[in-house]
């Protein structure tokens, strides 16, 4: 059985800790995706959810255990030929990219596995992908505007729209609501969800602190709190008062409205 054979896997870790001074980081983490679905990673600062999205890009390797992602064992596996399947959205990426390329010229350059490099001979077909993925962003005012002199929000929108332009097959957005404002995450949370409801989109992990930026349309949870699931599975049976209460460490309600989410701690006594 090659490699490929488990394709419909799009990520397994399999008992995965990731030790650092010492300390795991993660800690014994079994997990796995399959194609299509759409993965809430939620639980305190310091969890380890970065960890394990540094994992499932590839760039951060297992100190025990085994990961596959998309199909490919890491360590077994060129990950310079495995990161362009995969989508990466996150702020570690915007301090990468030049603040003085413009909007356009930011998600275009992904096409090409680069950061910067401002070619005169990108393709047409090209060009018209990043306008389309920066159109449905509602980025289309923006487009020639400095990478360096967008607001957080414009900032985020424009790093999804570069995370799609390589066509990944598994997208990961690292708290991509945090620090907007209401308006602007309720914008960010409807992209989101029909994106998460287009049966062509990748599969996605979304890092999030707060039940109310999950977008309708995520189908599970994975809860982490100090490197060590919680719980895993579909958001209708796990996100729950219980496992939240647990997750963050006080009693928590979680409700649900609608496709939306809110959690409120309990009154002091
Ligand atoms: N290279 C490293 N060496 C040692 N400790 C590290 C390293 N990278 C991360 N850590 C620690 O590992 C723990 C998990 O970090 P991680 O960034 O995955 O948490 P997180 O859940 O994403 O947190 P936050 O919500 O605050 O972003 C933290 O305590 C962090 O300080």
């Amino acid at each position: 059985m090659g490699d490929n054979a488990l394709m419909s896997e799009v990520l397994e870790l399999l008992d995965v800790s990731v030790v650092r001074d010492g300390r795991a980081l993660v800690d014994e983490v079994s997990w796995s995706i399959k194609e299509g679905e759409r993965w809430i990673i939620l639980g305190p600062n310091g969890a380890g959810k970065t960890t394990l999205l540094n994992l499932a890009s590839s760039y951060l390797f297992p100190s025990t255990g085994s990961a596959r992602i998309l199909g490919e064992r890491l360590g077994h596996v060129d990950v310079f030929e495995l990161r362009p399947r995969i989508g990466m959205a996150g702020i570690a990426m915007a301090d990468k990219l030049p603040r003085n390329q413009t909007v356009l010229q930011t998600v275009l350059t992904a096409a090409y596995g680069m950061t910067a490099h401002w070619l005169e001979d990108y393709e047409a077909v090209d060009e018209s992908r990043a306008r389309a993925f920066l159109d449905r962003l509602g980025m289309n005012d923006y487009l020639n505007r400095k990478f360096g002199t967008l607001s957080e929000g414009e900032r985020k929108r424009t790093l999804i729209a570069r995370a799609m332009m390589t066509d990944p097959e598994l997208l990961l957005l690292d708290e991509p609501a945090a620090g907007l404002d209401l308006g602007g995450r309720e914008d960010l949370v409807r992209r989101l969800g029909r994106l998460a409801r287009d049966p062509l989109a990748p599969s996605m992990i979304m890092v999030t602190h707060h039940v109310e930026e999950i977008p309708p349309g995520f189908t599970h949870v994975l809860m982490i709190r100090q490197g060590r699931v919680l719980t895993a599975g579909p958001v209708e049976t796990e996100l729950t008062s219980r496992n939240l209460s647990r997750c963050f460490g006080l009693p928590l309600v979680v409700e649900r409205n609608g496709a939306r989410w809110t959690a409120q701690g309990l009154p002091l006594k």
